[in-house]
């Protein structure tokens, strides 16, 4: 069967932080075939350019739709890095990376209205820090299409606008109000929202309990649980009490960039 691959040069997704990479060129993925994962990586290894080691070496993993997968692992291992290639911030010197929805009949699920590259949401650590707009809506709202002809995307964006808004609870929330004087919990649902109103394929978290008090991260870890029955999850975190009872999938990422499934030491 022949599935949409991200290539591994493909800016995927609409990202929304920093804001300077919010408006990375989309490109159609190649097409490849794959198994019948929401996410499967193949002997990906990664050595950044002009250096002479691998960060990443041989990194496989797949991920089932509607899961939760978790990475953990030493300070310096990989993580962060394995995720922006999977976000396609970066190219993988070898191997494959392969997203894909499937519908409730089993079958590879295509959205005739989302661009081809929208299938991956990324929520860099603290994402608070790369808000940009003084209110809620144009935070929202920042990176979306402006020049003419774009009404139909702009329209389809709108009406996943109060969808997002409801999976992560932000609907008492003013849009006129200023992010920055958001609580901590309600900053990353925000964060989380600008990701969920692309729909992406498979929404990545980088340490997303992070800097937060323990009442935020008990309300995010509840969030998370929610989103689980929607879409995809892949996060790496270090805190793992309050994720273990959400996890499906999880593998250590050990030094020299291999990833072994593993149980998370709880
Ligand atoms: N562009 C680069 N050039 C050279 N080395 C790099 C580059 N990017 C990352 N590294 C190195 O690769 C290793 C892995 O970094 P990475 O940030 O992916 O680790 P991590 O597991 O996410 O760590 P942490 O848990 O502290 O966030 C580190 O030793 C880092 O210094």
């Amino acid at each position: 069967m022949l599935l949409s691959t991200v290539s591994s040069s493909t800016p995927l997704f609409r990202i929304s932080e920093p804001p300077a990479l919010r408006f990375r060129r989309r490109t159609k993925p190649r097409v490849i075939s794959c198994d019948y994962s929401c996410l499967e990586v193949r002997d990906i290894c990664y050595r950044p350019p002009g250096t002479e080691l691998n960060i990443l070496n041989g990194v496989n993993l797949s991920l089932r739709e509607k899961s939760f997968g978790l990475i953990f692992g030493k300070s310096g291992s990989g993580k962060t890095t394995l995720l922006q290639l999977l976000a396609g911030l970066n190219k993988p010197t070898s191997g494959s990376i392969c997203i894909q929805r499937y519908g409730d009949d089993g079958q590879p699920k295509e959205d005739p209205e989302l661009l081809p590259t929208e299938k991956v949401g990324i929520v860099f650590q603290f994402p608070e820090r790369f808000f940009v707009a003084d209110n809620v809506l144009d935070e929202i709202t920042f990176g979306w299409p402006r020049q003419k002809g774009s009404l139909q995307l702009k329209e389809h964006l709108t009406s996943n606008l109060q969808r997002a808004f409801n999976w992560v609870g932000l609907d008492s929330i003013p849009l006129d109000k200023d992010p920055q004087l958001l609580s901590g919990g309600y900053k990353r649902r925000l964060a989380l929202a600008i990701q969920l109103v692309q729909t992406p394929d498979l929404l990545i978290l980088d340490e997303p309990l992070a800097g937060l008090d323990w009442k935020a991260r008990a309300d995010v870890a509840k969030l998370l649980k929610h989103l689980k029955k929607e879409l995809t999850l892949l996060v790496v975190s270090h805190d793992l009490r309050e994720l273990a009872t959400l996890v499906d999938q999880s593998w250590r990422m050990e030094s020299g960039g291999v990833l072994v499934a593993d149980r998370p030491p709880v």
